[in-house]
């Protein structure tokens, strides 16, 4: 486990606050404030991880921190140590802006311990106003039950408000100072692929670099890229990637030497993406450091269509494999790499994954199937979740097997594992469940193979997208739901009608009968553009989170009120979430953006 990019892991800052009146107040509470730092630290050590797989770090301010000296003590010692979030903690009564953490660009949050001998839910009002009066959104944490003075357990809803906060915090900072990696430009008009650096640059602090697809011949002709490897891999294909149908028309069908060919080929083009994004020791050895120190890019997309896939093999193994947690090399950190170069789908994408550590699910979102429309065309039924409607979720290219659904939970649900969790044997039946036919020549002149599996099991999933709006800035929309799997004649019709030569997945939104969810057919019409990104697991409420953190309000979404967390000052701008959510981004502008 290693973190591939260049820069330290971001750490989260513990900063234990106290009244500061010596001679009695502070002495009687100097110790159970340093613990409650100490508890939640190791409540955070022990529960979340990176999405490279360490154990997330914390640390903690030398002593607690009871005035503007103090304060300043801890935030350089944070600056030296990494420290890219801060919680701040206390049992009791503080000095609101005397104690305050000030760094506009740490995501932040006060955790007041509710009792009500020392009031340390007072100060958390105090200092939140504060926060809000200077222009620092920051998240409140408080519990619901009064706890007695010496109790040092987290109760339940901290906990999980401190992990959801935590998690939002940490992708803030794991995703800023990396890069974006388009190799291409823009893919048959598709919005999303003309990328936007400047939302890179200011919503996350991501910086897009651009390479054109010569790049990848220019590497190919001149052998740069590492050929042991190279022959690993070509071998561990032939092996583990079994060659679908050939689909095509016979007169358009590619002989056996051009197959063999395009295999070669998006083998080699697998290699020199990843190295284009994270760079390989192995091609500074050969001699070429520049190509090997790679972009630090931390997500990538390809843009293929047109001018490459008209001419090459598509990019659809490449993308598929650097989507999966698993490839010659054996189980590893999946990657995140869009089709059809689109950012605004790589970017939930990278969302799920420093969310959630699991590989993500790439898709159009190509048709809502009414129960009557598959009635009519198939004489059956649909049942279970499917009844009122299914989303055909399928792509070319990106989607990553792991989303053929063969992984367990520990409930042996079917499941998408952060990679450190995911055996030899569910990889292998990953790649079992995939089969790789040759891409559809109308539409692929270069050939290449794209995966074909059909998502095989109930999964809790959320399906997010990033959307440009000119005047208003990024927006997100979410959807929580479940994929599903469909009786096989069922299955088998609808995705007939379709390219079954490409990867599916059976989508059903949770409904709730209002707006954007009032039913499946809804959802899809509300949808912002032609892709999705799909994370395992219900995440919405940690995508929202994120979201007003990185100031981009969220335009549809179908999770509870309740579990909706943003930074306290959201209030100030209307009691009704969605629109004050609004409001709230517009003010405070992008995280980044110079003005
Ligand atoms: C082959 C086609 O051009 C597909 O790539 C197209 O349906 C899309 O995926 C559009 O996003
Ligand atoms: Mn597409």
């Amino acid at each position: 486990m290693a973190n591939r990019l260049i820069g330290d892991l971001p750490k989260v800052g513990i900063r234990p606050v106290i009244d500061g009146r010596e001679g009695g107040v502070r002495e009687s509470l100097d110790v159970q404030v340093m613990e409650m730092a100490k508890s939640a630290a190791k409540f955070i050590e022990d529960n979340l991880r990176y999405a490279s797989g360490e154990p997330v770090q914390c640390v903690i301010a030398d002593t607690c921190i009871g005035g503007v000296a103090e304060a300043a003590m801890c935030a350089n010692k944070f600056k030296k140590e990494g420290v890219a979030v801060s919680l701040t903690v206390t049992p009791c009564w503080c000095y609101g802006t005397e104690v305050m953490d000030t760094d506009p660009l740490i995501p932040k949050a006060v955790w007041g311990f509710n009792g009500t001998e020392r009031p340390g839910a007072v100060y958390l009002a105090a200092a939140l106003a504060g926060y809000t009066q200077k222009g620092l959104p920051t998240f409140g944490i408080y519990g619901r039950d009064v706890q007695d003075a010496g109790d040092t357990s987290i109760p339940a809803d901290v906990q999980e408000k401190i992990l959801r906060f935590l998690k939002a915090g940490l992708a803030v900072a794991q995703m800023n100072g990396k890069s974006y990696l388009s190799v291409g430009y823009s893919s048959m008009g598709i919005a999303g692929s003309m990328v936007d650096s400047n939302f890179f640059q200011d919503y996350l602090g991501i910086r897009a670099e651009f390479v054109d697809s010569t790049e990848i011949l220019r590497r190919i002709d001149e052998g740069i890229f590492d050929e042991s490897e190279y022959e690993k891999a070509l071998a561990w294909t032939k092996e583990n990637c079994k060659e679908g149908a050939d689909l095509n028309n016979p007169e358009k069908q590619a002989d056996a030497a051009r197959k063999q060919h395009e295999w070669e080929t998006v083998v080699k083009m697998t290699l020199i993406c990843r190295d284009l994004m994270i760079g390989n020791p192995k091609l500074i050895e050969m001699g070429y450091r520049e190509e090997g120190l790679g972009r630090n890019a931390i997500l990538g997309g390809f843009q293929g269509q047109r001018q490459w896939t008209d001419y090459q093999p598509n990019a659809d193994f490449t993308e598929a494999i650097l989507n999966s947690s698993f490839d010659w090399n054996g189980i590893r950190q999946s990657f995140i790499f869009a089709t059809e170069n689109d950012s605004l789908n790589a970017v939930p994408m990278l969302f799920g994954h420093l969310l959630s550590n699991t590989a993500q699910i790439f898709s159009d979102v190509r048709t809502y199937w009414s129960p009557d429309a598959v009635k009519r065309v198939t004489g059956k039924e649909l049942t279970g979740k499917a009844k009122n409607g299914i989303i055909h979720l399928i792509n070319s290219g990106s989607t990553t097997l792991d989303a053929t659904a063969q992984q367990r939970d520990a409930e042996g649900n079917p499941a998408m594992k952060p990679f450190w969790e995911i055996t030899e044997e569910e990889a292998q039946k990953c790649l079992d469940n995939t089969l790789w036919p040759q891409a559809i020549r109308e539409y692929f002149r270069g050939g290449g193979y794209s995966s074909q599996f059909k998502t095989e099991g109930e999964m809790p999933v959320t399906m997010s997208r990033v959307n440009l709006v000119k005047g208003v800035g990024p927006v997100l929309q979410i959807a929580e739901g479940w994929t599903v799997k469909l009786d096989q004649d069922i299955h088998k019709v609808l995705d007939e009608r379709t390219n079954p030569t490409w990867p599916t997945t059976w989508f059903v939104p949770r409904t709730n009968d209002k707006g954007a969810f009032k039913d499946v057919y809804n959802v899809m019409a509300n949808w912002g553009a032609n892709h999705g990104a799909i994370s395992y697991g219900h995440i919405g409420a940690d995508l929202i989170t994120l979201a007003s953190m990185l100031r981009i309000p969220v335009s549809m979404h179908n999770i509870s009120d309740n579990d909706v967390f943003r930074p306290s000052a959201w209030t100030a701008f209307g009691e009704e979430k969605e629109g004050s959510d609004y409001r709230a981004c517009a003010n405070y502008g992008s995280l980044y953006g110079i003005k």
